[in-house]
């Protein structure tokens, strides 16, 4: 197998090019509890020509994925301080788009995606309580066309695409044979048949967001909580490591976990397609973004995000052509893939498309009082208290 050439960006220097201050990495937490301690994978050990080395990562990432449902990645072929540099970009954008541009870029998550500028007033178009989350979203148009970008960013465009191109074409690609390895499936099988193609990031996005610190009514409204427990319903998310800690995982104990920061590492995780396609094998991850220990209260956390999509179109069926699953069966007790096997004795499953647009279109806010109500978008079950929802007829039940 061909090693994986590493990532060798447009230079930053180029004339033209607008001064960007370094972005330096906020101190990290003292706090030592509730951290969640998960396996890492090196990359780089898919291109060793030891077959041994290649099956005893293989066996490693069947454990990781089937136990935790997030994993670490590391040695992926970009390096800090290239990692670094985009993280500068993103914070000279917070730092430089103009209002003009945070009205004429607005998203509108009505239609199904998140495209365009998220102001720090909750996830409608329309302002509501201030959650201090301001994001970034790019999709196909806005890779297409500059003028549906922050302008302040146009300098930068060719960097920020190129390494799109190589977390989507290089890095998701091998993590996609180590999960096809993982079902026993030709090599290039996942990318082949389930990832959408096109454009740096296919039918996903690429994602800069912002997290500012909240006032006492935001805090109490919520109750901490940054984003819903939710699971990402595409197949990976490539997430990048960051010092402040908020990102937390549902651990099998039934516990939240913060997500430990690693420098230069990726957290992978596991959206919903992965889950189906797996019969259930594989767990999609639930995760929450949560108000960090109390010493990084006041910090600012930037986060860059990576959304890999399946193709719209296809209704999500488990791929019974994995020997895996035609010796084990199917994990019948899994979450989304137990919907969708109930769903589809019924009707038609739904299409990616409609399973990620309709999510997006009636995301609510974890300030929003009326909804997170019990009796409303809350049950409590066996003593725990459970966030509901129902999409096209199918139960998502989340841990708050
Ligand atoms: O910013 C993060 O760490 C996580 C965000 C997230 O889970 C999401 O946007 O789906
Ligand atoms: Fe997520």
């Amino acid at each position: 197998m061909v090693l994986a050439a590493p990532f060798s960006p447009p230079a930053a220097n180029l004339p033209g090019k607008p001064f960007v201050p370094k972005w330096v990495p906020p101190p990290v937490t003292k706090e030592t509890h509730n951290f969640a301690k998960l396996q890492s994978i090196d990359l780089s050990l898919l291109d060793s020509e030891d077959p041994t080395v290649v099956d005893k990562l293989i066996q490693q990432v069947k454990k990781a994925i089937r136990d935790d449902g997030f994993l670490f990645l590391e040695n992926y072929g970009i390096s800090l301080e290239q990692l670094h540099r985009q993280f500068s970009i993103a914070q000279y954008l917070y730092n430089n788009i103009s209002e003009e541009d945070k009205k004429r870029l607005l998203f509108n998550p009505e239609t199904g995606k998140w495209s365009g500028y998220k102001h720090p007033y909750g996830f409608k178009r329309h302002q509501g309580p201030p959650d201090g989350i301001e994001q970034f979203n790019w999709y196909k148009p806005d890779w297409e066309d500059i003028n549906r970008t922050p302008t302040c960013l146009h300098p930068f465009m060719d960097e920020i695409e190129a390494f799109c191109n190589y977390l989507t074409q290089s890095v998701n690609r091998r993590l996609l044979r180590l999960f096809s390895r993982v079902l026993e499936l030709p090599d290039d099988w996942l990318w082949d048949n389930i990832q959408s193609h096109g454009s740096p990031t296919g039918e996903g996005y690429f994602r800069h967001a912002l997290f500012r610190p909240v006032k006492r009514e935001t805090e109490e409204a919520s109750k901490g909580l940054r984003m819903h427990g939710h699971t990402d319903f595409g197949l990976t998310t490539l997430l990048f490591s960051v010092p402040i800690s908020c990102l937390q995982i549902w651990g099998r104990d039934e516990q939240w976990y913060y997500v430990p920061y690693k420098p230069g590492a990726l957290v992978i995780n596991i959206g919903d397609t992965l889950e189906i396609v797996s019969g259930g094998h594989f767990c999609a991850t639930r995760h929450r973004v949560y108000k960090p220990p109390a010493d990084q209260l006041q910090e600012e956390r930037l986060s860059l995000v990576l959304f890999n999509s399946s193709v719209g179109d296809l209704r999500m069926r488990p791929a019974t052509e994995s020997p895996l699953i035609q010796r084990e069966g199917c994990v019948e007790d899994q979450g989304i893939y137990r919907e969708f096997k109930k769903r589809t004795a019924k009707a038609d499953p739904p299409t990616n498309r409609e399973w990620r647009e309709i999510q997006i279109a009636t995301c609510t806010d974890p300030t929003d009082t009326e909804h997170n109500r019990i009796g409303v978008h809350q049950t409590v079950i066996n003593g725990k208290l459970m966030h509901q929802r129902e999409y096209m007829g199918m139960k998502v039940i989340l841990p708050v």
